[in-house]
């Protein structure tokens, strides 16, 4: 495995492109889906991330390659400077013990039924390696982060689903990954357990430093998290970043919009932006000292500089 500096990303998707070609799409005429198209993707180590986007734009098919669970058909990710692409089976299954932490949305899923909160986290550290001593420590310091510490000793039938759902981020944090993957954790779960959730998920970045990916079709995630990406037509499109401690003039709290500018110089407006705007077809660009405005093409004189 290739071990890169640490001031590289914790996440890097470059150009990376995803087809399935199935007999079944076959049939339907085209016999290749393009599940990702050249997605674009840096998330630094530390960050607290969503990945919103409409059904079908990606999301599950991007998660399943950072899982280590799927190979992209072309371009390059690399997660922790392990360049995924080269991954032979056995760094394969190295990589996904102990460098990454999956939960699904499914809460059920992610837990063995006839074993114990407790058991379920210890668990994936006997398949690491971790003496037995130290699994039973430190399953239960993991349990206390989640809030659960309290149903150690139930099996998943007899917790709540919201409950079941932290016992799972505790099971995924078990080898202490530095890249922990949500696929839609809250799908399941009312808005008040959703937010249980959520808060879990920022106790495990915070607490334990974990970098926190999680995919979601809900917008509403992007009050949870500070920065949200949107997939669009398995491409990364708009990010929106908030500023909870920053206030706009009016004193109101500010969210800033970001596009992300791909290599050749291609970007993606915000719909709500050109809509508003009425921007359709040709727009008018204009370069100024430091930045550039996007016009309407209305026959109109050009503005004056620094008058948008
Ligand atoms: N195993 C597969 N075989 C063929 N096509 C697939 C397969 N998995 C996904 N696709 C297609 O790839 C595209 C992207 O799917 P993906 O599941 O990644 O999207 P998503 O954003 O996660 O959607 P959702 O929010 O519904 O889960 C879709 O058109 C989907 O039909």
């Amino acid at each position: 495995m290739t071990v890169r500096p640490t001031e590289r990303p914790m996440v890097m998707c470059e150009s990376l492109v995803r087809i399935y070609r199935t007999d079944a799409n076959a049939r339907r005429g085209s016999g290749e889906v393009q599940a990702l198209q050249g997605l674009d993707l840096a998330v630094q180590e530390g960050e607290l991330l969503a990945l919103v986007g409409a059904s079908g734009s990606g999301k599950s098919t991007l998660l399943g390659i950072l899982a280590g669970q799927d190979s992209p058909s072309a371009g390059t990710v690399e997660v922790a400077g392990t360049d995924l692409g080269r991954l032979g089976q056995r760094e394969r299954t190295a990589y996904r013990r102990r460098t990454v932490g999956v939960i699904r949305q499914q809460t059920a899923s992610n837990l063995l039924p006839y074993l114990t909160a407790r058991e379920n986290v210890q668990l994936p550290m006997g398949y690491a390696g971790l003496p037995r001593r130290q699994r039973a420590a430190r399953a239960l310091e993991l349990l206390d982060l989640m809030g659960i510490a309290h149903a150690a000793d139930r099996t998943p039938a007899a917790l709540s689903g919201g409950e079941q759902q932290r016992v799972a981020i505790a099971v995924a944090l078990a080898n202490r990954p530095r890249l922990l993957l949500a696929d839609e954790p809250t799908g399941e779960l009312d808005t008040t357990t959703s937010e249980e959730i959520f808060a879990a998920l920022r106790a495990a970045n915070s607490e334990l430093g974990t970098t926190v990916l999680i995919v979601t079709h809900d917008p509403l995630v992007a009050d949870q998290v500070r920065r949200t990406v949107r997939i669009r037509d398995g491409r990364t499109s708009t990010e929106v970043l908030r500023h909870s401690a920053e206030a706009g003039t009016d004193g109101a709290l500010t969210a800033q919009e970001y596009t992300v500018l791909d290599r050749v110089g291609r970007l993606q407006l915000p719909r709500e932006f050109t809509r508003s705007l009425g921007l359709a077809d040709r727009v008018r660009l204009v370069l100024e000292h430091d930045h550039i405005t996007v016009w309407p093409d209305h026959d109109r004189p050009p503005p004056s500089a620094g008058a948008e």
